[in-house]
Parts: structure tokens; C-alpha cells; sequence
């Protein structure tokens, strides 16, 4: 039996594709009135019109979880290492399937996992991929990072269904760097393309950024071609062209002189813990720099770029 903490837009997709591929899922979330609710209506309210299969029983109790194996844990990042400890789970394998560096620790998902779970065998799931096109049970690719090889391919085998297919690699750090850093890349485009700054200066911050993203996680013992991969490359070619994309609607808002829309936008956080990592490890980040500042509203989209182009001239 798979558990998903978190009934979120992510948690409840990946919870319809593994029930519907015939896995039993235990999906709980925080608030007793929705779970209970979703009981009876089979819906949930961030996946409108997603009809949740027989397999899923939603809860809000979380020793209905107990009996779970796996935990997939699907909250926001900077949530996770309080989150944990208040569930008194033991699960055999934990997968986070959040994105984001946590902003007290400076910790990616696994070791805040390894640290609330010290029984489980922690792994990372991520990559591009929209709850909504899960859910609709359109074709989807995702990493599973997992240091433990026979525990990864275990791992695998039962997180992918047909229309979700896992790769898997033992590259933790690069799978989770890869997502984390991906979100500060889309804001920082969804501000130039808000600002009407134009595509080809958001294809300028995608490659720059995907460089400094690079940089910091080959820093952080990453390897190359991981970032080359799903969780990174093709992550950041989803968010940053996508207006479906929260962290690219968040800057494009902030690019447009909008109100900020009211979501999950990860990569708020995780500039400004990129940013304290980047110079614990001595990395230049200054994409991710302009954004930290962005969202803070220290600076405007036009003084951002113009501080980007004002750089002293370098080799590619
Ligand atoms: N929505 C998407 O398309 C994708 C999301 N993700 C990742 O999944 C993670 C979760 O995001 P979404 O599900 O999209 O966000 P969401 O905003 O749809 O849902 C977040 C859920 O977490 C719950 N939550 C918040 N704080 C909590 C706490 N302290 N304890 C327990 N539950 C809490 C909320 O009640 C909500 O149900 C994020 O790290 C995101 O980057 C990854 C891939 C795709
Ligand atoms: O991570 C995602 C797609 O892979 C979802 O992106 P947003 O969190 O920006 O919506």
C-alpha cells in the first residue's frame, strides 16, 4: 500500500495515476472537513474536476497511513520538517515529491526526510510535469533519485504507470537540485516575459540560469548529465515556457504589475537558500541573485536586466 502525505494539486495527481495503474493509495491531508468530504464526492478541491478512482481512500487521520510502506510526501518544501515529525509514521521508503532547498537548514528533501524518518530509505521524485497532466493521464517522464540502487528500482517498478514512466538514477543531489533551482529560473523569465522584455531575453535567463544552476550543483557533488536530464533541463524548459506554470506566473505578475496570484510558488524560498548556498560553496548565481531580490521587491524588473547586462563581459 502506497501512502501520499499531502492532498494538494501534486498529491492527488500522482495518487489518480498510481490507483488507476491498480495500486491501493492512502491519501491524507490536513483538513478533516475535505478529506471527509472527498470521501463521499470523490473530488478534491485543487484537482476541479478530477474524479478520484476506488483505489484512493482519503484521510485526514494519519494512522490510516500506517500500514503504508511508501510514503510519497507531497507538501510544500519549507512545510516538510515540521510536517513530519506530527505524523508518527515508520514507512520502509520515503520519496519527496516536493521542490525547494529549506530555507532554515539549507537542506534539500532527502536529508530533511533521513532526518524525521531515520528507519526509511529516502528518495527524490521529480521532473516536468504538471498535477493536471498526470492527472488527465497524459504521457509524463520523471528522475527517482535513490542513493540505494535496489531500493530505487523497487521504487521504480511501483511509482510508474502507464502513462508515468521513472527513471531512475542514484544522483540524489542532482535530482533534487535540478527542481529546486528550475522555480527560481521560471520566475526570473515569467518577470521578463511580464515586462514584455521579449522571448529572446527569456531564452538568455533559461540558458544563463540553467549555467548557474549547472555551477552550484556540480558544486554540491551533482553530476552534469543529471542536470541535462528531466529534473532540470527538461524541468526548466516546462516552467519557463508555460503559463501554467505558477513560478512563471508569479513573475510574470511581478513583471506586469500584477497582484501576485495566491499559490504554491517554491521558488520563492529556495532563491534566497540558493543564494546562501551559492556562497557557502563560492558559486556566482546572478540570475538567481536578480530574482531573490525580484521577489523581495528590492529591485525592478528593468533595474534587474539592467544589472544582468551591466556585468563585465566573460566567456561563455
Ligand atoms: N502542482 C504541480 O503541478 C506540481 C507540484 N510539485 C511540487 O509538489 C509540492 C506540493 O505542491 P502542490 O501540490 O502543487 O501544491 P498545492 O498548493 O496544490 O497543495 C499543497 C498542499 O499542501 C498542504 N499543506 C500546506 N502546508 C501543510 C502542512 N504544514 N501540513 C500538511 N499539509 C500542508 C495544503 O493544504 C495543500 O493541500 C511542491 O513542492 C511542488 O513544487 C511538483 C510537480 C508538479
Ligand atoms: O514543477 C512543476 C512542473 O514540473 C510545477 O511548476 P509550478 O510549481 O511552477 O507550477
Amino acid at each position: 500500500m502506497i501512502g501520499v502525505v499531502g492532498a494538494g494539486a501534486f498529491g492527488t495527481a500522482l495518487a489518480v495515476t498510481l490507483a488507476r495503474a491498480g495500486r491501493q493509495v492512502r491519501l491524507w491531508g490536513r483538513d478533516a472537513g475535505t478529506m471527509a468530504a472527498a470521501r463521499g464526492t470523490r473530488t478534491l478541491p485543487r484537482l476541479p474536476g478530477v474524479i478520484l478512482p476506488a483505489g484512493i481512500h482519503p484521510t485526514a487521520d494519519p494512522a490510516d497511513l500506517r500500514e503504508c510502506d511508501t510514503l510519497l510526501l507531497a507538501i510544500p518544501m519549507q512545510r516538510l520538517g515540521a510536517t513530519l515529525p506530527t505524523l508518527g509514521l515508520t514507512p520502509r521508503h520515503a520519496v519527496a515529491a516536493c521542490k525547494g532547498v529549506d530555507l532554515t537548514t539549507l537542506q534539500g528533501p532527502t536529508a530533511i526526510l533521513r532526518a524525521a524518518l531515520p528507519g526509511a530509505v529516502p528518495a527524490i521524485l521529480s521532473g516536468p510535469s504538471f498535477a493536471t497532466d498526470i492527472a488527465r493521464g497524459l504521457p509524463t517522464a520523471l528522475s527517482l533519485g535513490c542513493i540505494d540502487e535496489a531500493a530505487g528500482a523497487a521504487l521504480q517498478t511501483l511509482l510508474s504507470t502507464p502513462t508515468l514512466r521513472l527513471y531512475r538514477t542514484t544522483d540524489v543531489a542532482g535530482v533534487e537540485l535540478g527542481g529546486a533551482l528550475k522555480n527560481v529560473v521560471a520566475i526570473a523569465c515569467g518577470a521578463a516575459i511580464g515586462a514584455g522584455l521579449g522571448d529572446s531575453a527569456r531564452a538568455a535567463l533559461m540558458t544563463r540560469g540553467m549555467a548557474e544552476m549547472m555551477r552550484l550543483a556540480t558544486a554540491m557533488g551533482a553530476r552534469r548529465e543529471t542536470l541535462m536530464g528531466l529534473s532540470g533541463l527538461g524541468d526548466l524548459a516546462l516552467t519557463c515556457a508555460s503559463p501554467q506554470s505558477r513560478n512563471f506566473a508569479l513573475g510574470h505578475a511581478i513583471g506586469h504589475g500584477d497582484a501576485p496570484p495566491d499559490a504554491t510558488t517554491e521558488g520563492t524560498a529556495t532563491a534566497t537558500a540558493a543564494l546562501r548556498l551559492a556562497e557557502t560553496h563560492g558559486v556566482d548565481m546572478p540570475v538567481t541573485q536578480a530574482t531573490a531580490a525580484l521577489v523581495a521587491g528590492r529591485v525592478t524588473v528593468k533595474d534587474a536586466m539592467k544589472a544582468l547586462l551591466d556585468r563585465d563581459l566573460t566567456e561563455e
